[in-house]
């Protein structure tokens, strides 16, 4: 399998693109990542241009304010329902900033559940950052990379959903991380040959609930789960760092974009979220990528690959003691890893399903209508029943289809457990 991010330390060229203006293309622009995103352009006028913005509709006045501010064409919004409340948003904002009718140019409005598909489809842009959430992610990514632009990756589910779809659309190269480990394994793996990589190693913070066994998880609430120790992020991927699924779908990930066997992925524990993770090669030497846990280095460096943006996040220093410490995951308490090892080997629609149940029992256990611990055992139980799903999905709607079923399968299990 040919990776999609190169390995080799001098490609691409490293002068590609310096002194160009990129156009920017924002999927997911009012979330954790589209935010930290526009904060990279702000730093960086000279290097990028908004082209298009998208997002679900909750939050019109900041996609408004967006569009304003970064002069953007088009605005995609999947509630259609949102659609008058973005423009009258659109309205005020330019009113609030004393513009007057002929001194701003509103931007296109699309609106509807492919929106932000059809404004990637009709929309030029050299980079398309996906950073929605879910699997609903999964059309956007492939219309990004039919289109040719550069796919700056966050929405790992739509990866792992789509799988091999995805990966034979990207030619090499295409498909730059913005996870913080898969952008970290990116940049070690710049220091040697690919053929010369023995392991990936990936860190995980551990979670809010590090050193707790089952059943003190049982006992846990939304609330608890949604405080990460280290990192802001929104709250789908906050619950899955806390279940250990956050790192689940990271070794799919990882699997997908370097082309390395499971066998060769190790997860480790790392509280301090400092190392990002790490590549061990056949000589022994491990090349670690360190940093503060801000996500706004890799998305500078996913946006502007390969070339590094400056004074865009706080350094490392190195005058106070301070420990960086590693621990293995627990495999009793948090099975998750295991399970998508399981899944991820097995391929198919398996790691579509693995994903679609994910998300449907998150959103029971945040609706209150379950318990944490049954997050994981959820999507256990829906593997376990899923072996019609292990064939290579030949087209996005079959992998529709295995998620539809997956939903089906883990609404009535959470539905079991209300019963109880
Ligand atoms: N946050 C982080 O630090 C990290 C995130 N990631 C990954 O990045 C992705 C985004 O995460 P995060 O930013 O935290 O999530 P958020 O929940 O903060 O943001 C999600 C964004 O997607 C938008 N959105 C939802 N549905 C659609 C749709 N149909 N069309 C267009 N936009 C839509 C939301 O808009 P609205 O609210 O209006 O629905 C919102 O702007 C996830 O895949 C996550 O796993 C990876 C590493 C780190
Ligand atoms: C910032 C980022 O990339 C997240 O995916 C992060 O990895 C979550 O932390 P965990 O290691 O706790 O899953
Ligand atoms: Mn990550």
């Amino acid at each position: 399998m040919s990776p999609m991010v190169s390995a080799q330390p001098d490609t691409p060229a490293r002068d590609d693109g310096r002194d160009t203006v990129q156009t920017l293309t924002l999927l997911g622009s009012t979330g954790s990542i589209g935010t930290q995103a526009l904060e990279v352009v702000r730093r960086a006028p000279e290097r990028f241009r908004v082209v298009g913005l998208a997002a679900g509709g909750n939050d019109p006045a900041t996609l408004a304010a967006q569009a304003i501010e970064f002069g953007a064409e088009v605005v995609a919004v999947a509630r259609a329902t949102a659609v008058e409340d973005v423009q009258l948003a659109l309205y005020a904002e330019a009113q609030r900033l004393g513009y007057s009718a002929g001194h701003f140019r509103l931007p296109r409005l699309l609106a509807g559940p492919d929106a932000a598909t059809d404004m990637v489809d009709e929309t030029e842009a050299d980079v398309v950052l996906n950073g929605m959430d879910g699997s609903r992610g999964l059309r956007p990514t492939l219309a990004a990379l039919r289109a040719g632009s550069r796919l700056a990756l966050a929405n790992k589910e739509s990866l792992i959903a789509g799988g091999p779809l995805v990966t034979r659309a990207a030619s090499p190269g295409q498909i730059t991380p913005v996870d913080s480990e898969h952008s970290a394994l990116a940049q070690c793996l710049w220091a040697g040959r690919t053929e010369e990589v023995e392991r990936l190693v990936l860190t995980a913070s551990g979670g809010p609930f590090r050193g707790y066994d089952r059943a003190a998880l049982h006992e846990v609430t939304v609330e608890q789960a949604l405080a990460h120790p280290t990192w802001s992020m929104g709250p789908v991927v906050t619950i899955n760092s806390a279940t250990m699924v956050n790192k689940s779908l990271e070794l799919i990930e990882a699997h997908l974009l370097f082309g390395v066997d499971y066998e060769r992925i190790d997860v480790v524990v790392h509280p301090q979220s400092i190392v990002h993770s790490m590549v061990t090669y056949v000589d022994g030497a491990t090349i670690a990528q360190a940093s503060t846990p801000d996500m706004r280095l890799p998305i500078a460096l996913g946006l502007g690959w390969p070339d590094r943006i400056g004074g865009v996040t706080p350094r490392l220093t190195f005058e106070q003691a301070a420990s960086w410490t590693f621990e293995p995951l627990d495999d009793t308490a948090f099975p998750a890893v295991r399970l998508a090892r399981e899944a991820g080997s097995r391929g198919g629609c398996l790691p579509a399903v693995y994903n679609a149940a994910n998300e449907e029992a998150v959103a029971a256990f945040v609706a209150g209508n379950s318990r944490f611990t049954s997050i994981v055992h959820t999507v256990e139980e829906v593997l376990a029943g899923a072996d019609a799903w292990c064939a290579e999905p030949a087209s996005v709607d079959e992998v529709f289809e295995a998620e539809e079923w997956a939903r089906r399968r883990a609404r009535e299990l959470a539905g079991m457990e209300r019963a109880h």
